[in-house]
């Protein structure tokens, strides 16, 4: 997807040193292709049981997910089927933190104040964790501020979405429109680069979420706001 083809395959694509991912989650998959374009990768999220997961994963804790199928998967797309441990070897080399994150904060990561990253990743965070539009356009400038002039941002989402569950718990999620997207980026300070969409078939029976599509977005923070 445009995530794994930004971060790894495309010439000239993005690269840098320091990387932070905002609302990790208990996650490493948005961070399989990230390690091999960035030294240095900050993963964050607000809750501690998350943060507990990662580290089971980073310290290769018996009881750890088992991400093997996942990173097999991206070694096939980045055409290195073989290359499953180096891989996960990489990943938790270069995963160097993992922090209490807050986008409600003016500072995300406070008390810790970072130096500003060249690249933001976030995926499925934000419409998490605001209430409304203008709670989301808050937060986005607050991340913003993590972001060098001129650094990017990977966001990806759902749009249409009012709920999600996982297993039996059902979690309220802010139904975002591409249009809102577009208008908040520009007015927080982005330059949007690429946006795609990838619509749901209507075919599709699932009743675990109801979005209608995903977003995949890159955009450049502006030299001067
Ligand atoms: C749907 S999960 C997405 C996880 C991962 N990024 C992914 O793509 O699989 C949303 C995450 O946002 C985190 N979150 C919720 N409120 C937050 C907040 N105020 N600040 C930072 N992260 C938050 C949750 O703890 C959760 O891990």
């Amino acid at each position: 997807d445009l995530q794994e083809r930004i971060l790894y395959s495309e010439p000239g694509g993005v690269k840098g040193d320091t990387l932070i991912d905002i609302g990790s989650g208990p996650n490493i998959h948005q961070l399989l292709s990230a390690c091999e374009s960035f030294k240095e990768i900050i993963a964050s999220d607000y809750t501690y049981r998350n943060h507990r997961e990662l580290e089971k994963w980073l310290k290769n804790e018996p009881e750890a997910f088992d991400w093997t199928p996942v990173v097999e998967y991206v070694c096939e797309l980045e055409g290195n089927r073989e290359k499953k441990a180096e891989k996960e070897a990489k990943l938790r080399k270069t995963i160097k933190q993992v922090l209490k994150c807050d986008v409600h904060k003016s500072n995300p990561m406070d008390p810790i104040v970072l130096p500003p990253a060249d690249c933001l990743i976030s995926s499925l965070c934000l419409e998490a964790a605001c209430k409304d539009l203008n709670t989301y356009r808050n937060a986005l400038k607050n991340i913003n501020s993590l972001l060098k002039p001129g650094g990017h941002l990977v966001l990806s989402g759902d749009l249409g979405c009012s709920f999600f569950m996982v297993g039996p718990k059902r979690f309220s999620c802010l139904d975002l429109r591409e249009e809102f997207l577009r208008e908040v980026l520009s007015e927080t300070g982005f330059i949007i680069q690429e946006f795609e969409v990838l619509f749901r078939g209507d075919d599709i029976i699932d009743e675990s979420s109801d979005f209608s599509g995903m977003y995949f977005i890159l955009a450049r923070k502006e030299e001067a706001i």
